[in-house]
């Protein structure tokens, strides 16, 4: 990707970002997840509050991306970044009332963006992914040692989360959710479709701090099961599938659990393929393929 300049390149990246979170809300229907026609299993959330939420990020990711432009992954990057996604979530939590809509999906978000802005040539998004992976690598010395619910999952089953997606190269965007969309629109399926089939793939592979926190490892198990049922089944296309996929959503509404983590993955795969799928025409003009 090339920008003219730092100003463009975040107006551009940040306009994706916010783009890649409202096609992840409106998706429907989602399995435990808010989206338009019900909110899974989240008594405090709606899609209109997870749309201004998203709306509200458009700046956050504009700064990281300006903060990253011809910038090279090191340590005071990595600090530089975190503190505006702190200061992102601060912004999310003020419109929400408190409710914790994209935390998660700051993090990863945040992290690809830094990593488009970085590589200045080419559509390129493994290279970005890892970019993205390496400057999550480094410490933040700024980090607050404030218990969340991810530390607590991390000491009770050992599972490391979204921080260890991001240090260990983002693998279920590499190896998961990007085949799978490729594979399915080989397949034809319709784009929400090929979107729906994504998440079920990243849900059936995923440890889902999410569902654990809620649910413990019996609801991370179930859900990694009755996605992976789907996708047997001939995937979200097919009448059986389907069957399988509304078991999925009744059972993560019966433990109460909600894949997050994998609704945010998904929207960083809509990211990189909105990246991917832009075709640079002269110095000033992008258009769509
Ligand atoms: C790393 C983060 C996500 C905190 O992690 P922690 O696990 O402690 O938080 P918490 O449990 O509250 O939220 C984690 C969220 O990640 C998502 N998630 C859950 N499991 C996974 C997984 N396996 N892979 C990816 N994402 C996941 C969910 O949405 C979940 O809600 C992040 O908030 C953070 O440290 N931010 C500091 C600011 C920063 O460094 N930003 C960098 C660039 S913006
Ligand atoms: N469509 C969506 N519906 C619900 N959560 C989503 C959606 N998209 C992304 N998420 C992610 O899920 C996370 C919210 O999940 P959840 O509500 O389970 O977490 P929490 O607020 O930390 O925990 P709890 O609600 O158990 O107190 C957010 O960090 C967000 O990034």
């Amino acid at each position: 990707m090339t920008w003219n300049n730092a100003k463009e390149c975040g107006e551009v990246l940040g306009d994706w970002a916010v783009q890649a979170l409202i096609a992840e809300a409106e998706l429907a229907p989602k399995p435990g997840l808010v989206d338009p026609e019900d909110t899974g299993s989240h008594a405090d959330m709606t899609f209109d509050l997870l749309v201004a939420s998203a709306v509200s990020l458009r700046e956050t990711f504009g700064q990281i991306a300006k903060a990253s432009y011809f910038r090279e992954p090191d340590q005071q990057l990595r600090e530089e970044i975190a503190a505006i996604g702190r200061q992102g979530e601060k912004k999310m939590m003020h419109v929400t009332g408190g409710i914790n809509t994209h935390k998660g999906a700051i993090w990863v978000l945040g992290l690809l963006t830094s990593g488009a802005a970085l590589n200045q040539s080419g559509q390129d998004v493994k290279r970005m992914i890892q970019t993205a992976s390496e400057i999550a690598c480094y410490p933040d010395r700024f980090t607050p040692n404030l218990p969340t619910h991810g530390s607590s999952v991390f000491a009770r089953f050992g599972v490391k989360g979204a921080r260890g997606e991001a240090e260990s190269g983002f693998p279920h965007l590499t190896k998961v959710a990007l085949p799978k969309l490729v594979e399915a629109r080989r397949n034809g399926l319709s784009e929400s479709l090929v979107r729906l089939e994504t998440l079920v793939a990243l849900i059936a592979h995923l440890d889902d701090t999410c569902i654990l926190h809620r649910g413990g490892l019996a609801a991370l198990q179930m859900a990694k099961q009755k996605a992976n049922d789907v996708l047997e089944s001939g995937g979200v296309s097919a009448t059986e599938g389907w069957i399988k996929l509304e078991e999925l959503n009744q059972s993560l509404l019966e433990h109460n659990a909600s894949p997050g983590g994998s609704a945010d993955l998904l929207a960083a795969t809509l990211f990189l393929d909105q990246i991917q799928s832009v075709r640079y025409v002269d110095e000033k003009v992008f258009s769509t393929t």
